[in-house]
């Protein structure tokens, strides 16, 4: 494994309504590229609010975030979107697929987004992305024409588009059955072996948590323990 690509020093995260909470208490993480990482915890322990702070989607926040070693503090929104798109995939547990539109155009618009490429370069990367996930003879479907677990895929897909350095995750396997559960962690195993890409999934499940390199516990906004696997 080579340098750290995701760091925070010391996030204490509030919320304000209607009274003060402190949901993250002093969040020390350090990330490495290629790392598979889970963050796993009871519910209500802040791990979705962690992942909308490490995602840059969250900025009020106290402490600081680097992505790529380069620090979030006084970013504007345009050049956290900018980050986001370049450095960030995101798959959730609800894909929120366009439904109206075909699998290879889905896929295709966070590069349309990142104005990098031209149309037809972003069509034959998304082809790629599809063939790479095993589902390329999916791309002339609409998304309302596929199973659960091709869903899933094209949005993982969808997340890769713009070759990001991190993929994250909130509970992408929440809404899938064993056997897609299984090739949803099998991709990500392999994003980061081969492709060297940082996973870092929030998960309630401990299966797929004790599969990966590294377990983060959260209980009551602090991280209480870390488990590596030794690899
Ligand atoms: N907008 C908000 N305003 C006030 N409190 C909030 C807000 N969003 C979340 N919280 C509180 O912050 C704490 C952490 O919530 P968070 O959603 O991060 O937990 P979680 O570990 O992701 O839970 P789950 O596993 O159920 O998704 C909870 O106590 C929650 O009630």
């Amino acid at each position: 494994m080579s340098g750290t690509i995701l760091e925070t020093r010391h996030i204490d995260k509030f919320f304000h309504d209607p009274v003060d909470v402190k949901v993250l208490n002093d969040i020390n993480l350090s990330v490495s590229q290629g790392e598979f990482v889970t963050v796993t915890g009871k519910s209500g322990c802040g791990k979705s609010t962690l992942l909308y702070i490490l995602s840059t989607m969250d900025t009020d926040y106290d402490g600081e975030l680097f992505i790529d070693n380069v620090s979030m503090k006084n970013k504007s929104e345009p050049e956290l979107a900018r980050i986001r798109n370049e450095k960030i995939g995101f798959v959730f547990q609800f894909h929120y697929l366009l439904n109206e539109f075909s699998v290879l155009q889905n896929v295709m618009l966070p590069g349309l987004k990142l104005n990098r490429y031209a149309q037809d370069q972003i069509a034959h990367q998304a082809m790629e992305k599809l063939q790479l996930l095993d589902i390329g003879k999916l791309a002339n479907k609409k998304a309302n024409q596929l199973s659960g677990g091709e869903k899933q895929r094209v949005a993982i897909a969808r997340a890769l588009i713009n070759e990001p350095c991190i993929i994250m995750g909130d509970e992408p396997t929440g809404n899938l059955d064993k056997k897609n559960s299984e090739i949803v962690f099998d991709i990500f195993r392999q994003l980061a072996c081969e492709r060297k890409q940082t996973v870092l999934i929030v998960t309630h499940d401990q299966d797929f948590a004790s599969r990966t390199d590294r377990i983060i516990f959260m209980e009551d906004g602090n991280i209480i323990d870390t488990l590596s696997d030794g690899r």
